[in-house]
């Protein structure tokens, strides 16, 4: 399996190279559990998503403790048949996953975002869930929205996507959790998904 993300912050200030480079620095705790390559237009990082996922969230939470509006877009991967096999990128939660049934993997992602520790952020985003190659994938993305609408970080569904809000510890583990438990373990699933704080506009 290899899992990963391609990760851009957009900070809305001419002071961007400082916001961008100084949120990096979130991302030192992780940089002996992810592999980490940063080029003028992304962040790759690649590994397990206990660490992905959190590195991903402080990243966001750090930019947008400054004051300016900042978005960030990622791109979620895992089990690409194109990408070569990691052992870095293990994970227990999508071995377990494979045994259950649609409903198992709800209740228990509903937990885990019941339980997800808050950063004192509120943040917006809106995110696909793509569940790539697979016969009757509509089953698994309603199943993984029947989640979110439950899971307490829910806004709104928007054409091709749905809008989540809330502390980034909650969002960010809803992402985790529709990311590992929708879509079968073994196949490919990919999220597209934009993040939005300190806007000075509605949402
Ligand atoms: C997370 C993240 N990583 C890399 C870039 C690309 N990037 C655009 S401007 C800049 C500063 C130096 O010019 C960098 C590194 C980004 N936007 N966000």
């Amino acid at each position: 399996m290899f899992i990963g993300a391609q990760v851009s912050l957009y900070p809305m200030t001419s002071d961007f190279v400082d916001v961008i480079m100084s949120s990096l620095g979130a991302l030192d705790p992780y940089r002996d559990k992810l592999r980490i390559e940063t080029d003028d237009i992304s962040t790759l990082m690649v590994g397990a998503p206990e660490p992905l996922f959190d590195a991903v969230r402080d990243l966001f939470a750090r930019a947008a403790r400054q004051p300016d509006h900042v978005t960030m877009h990622v791109t979620f991967s895992r089990g690409c048949p194109g990408e070569p096999d990691d052992p870095t990128c293990r994970c227990e939660t999508l071995t377990r996953a494979q045994g259950l049934s649609l409903s198992e993997r709800q209740a228990e992602a509903q937990e885990a975002v019941r339980t997800a520790p808050a950063l004192g952020v509120a943040i917006d985003v809106q995110f696909s869930l793509y569940v790539l190659g697979q016969d009757r994938h509509m089953d698994e993305i309603y199943g993984c929205i029947d989640f979110l609408k439950n899971s307490g970080t829910f806004l709104r569904s928007k054409n091709f996507c749905t809008r989540l809000q809330g502390d980034a510890g909650a969002v960010f583990e809803t992402l985790r959790q529709a990311f590992l438990r929708f879509g079968p373990a073994e196949g490919h699933v990919t999220i597209d998904m934009t993040a939005s704080a300190n806007s000075p506009i509605a949402r």
